[in-house]
């Protein structure tokens, strides 16, 4: 294994570099059962925000099959696609499929979907499941390759909106198909003891060096989560 340490430059985050997935899903596999039982000793419950898309799948797959307590911890997703939960394109469904399975489908999974016809229209009520989950443990990001990170897009007319607002969660525009989406806000987010940011290929290690050197955020909107040292943004690249 490669394991690779580097701080960050302008931007802030500390870099841990794998030689390929499966050594980048063991380490962080061990990472969050690490941080989950930590919270776990100390608090009644835990909780843990996923990542959707395509990245977290082996992940996912993995985690499920961790000893852990599951029944005392609440599982929820960074950003949900406004689809039914039972489309391959839904978060929902990726996380049903790979991770509450096994030993993890006695965790309290918390959805961000509900039955009303738009984002905008269902988000009060995420809002008020969200409250359940006083403070995050663990938040793991992804990042796609016009740099979005949850459903922060390039852009978006509620960029600001997800980046300053105290409430939970909004509803925001992407710009590619789904576009309804739900998010956590950046400071629901950023309540995390831990921030993971897990990616992998040499184009989204590219993007992510070029949003180092940039205070574009919006052209980037990964930068609005690397401009804090507390949580420190951890990366996880393969
Ligand atoms: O749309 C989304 O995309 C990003 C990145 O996904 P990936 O397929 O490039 O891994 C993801 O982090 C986000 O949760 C999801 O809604």
């Amino acid at each position: 294994m490669k394991e690779m340490e580097e701080v960050g430059m302008r931007n802030k985050h500390i870099f841990h570099g794998f030689d390929d997935s499966e050594e980048l899903v063991k380490n962080l596999c061990v990472k969050i059962c690490y941080l989950l039982k930590k919270s776990l000793k100390i608090n009644e419950r835990a909780s843990i925000a996923f990542s959707g898309g395509s990245t977290p799948k082996k992940l996912l797959q993995k985690m499920s099959s961790i000893d852990i307590e599951w029944q005392r911890v609440d599982v929820t997703l960074v950003d949900e696609r406004w689809v039914d939960v039972d489309s391959p394109l839904s978060n929902e469904h990726l996380v049903r499929e790979n991770f509450l399975q096994g030993r993890a489908q006695k965790a309290n999974f918390i959805s961000l979907k509900n039955e009303m016809s738009s984002a905008q229209k269902g988000v009060e009520g995420i809002k008020k499941r969200l409250q359940k989950i006083k403070k995050l443990d663990i938040v793991v990001l992804g990042m796609g390759k016009d740099a979005h990170t949850a459903s922060f897009f390039p852009h978006m007319s509620e960029l600001e909106e997800a980046l300053d607002t105290k409430d939970l969660c909004l509803a925001t525009t992407a710009n590619v198909e789904p576009t309804m989406r739900l998010t956590l806000s950046r400071s629901f987010l950023l309540s995390a003891t831990a921030l993971i940011l897990h990616i992998e290929g040499w184009e989204k290690e590219l993007i992510f060096k070029r949003a180092l050197e940039s205070d574009d955020y919006k052209s980037m909107p990964i930068i609005s989560m690397m401009q804090q040292e507390n949580p420190i943004l951890e990366v996880y690249h393969a």
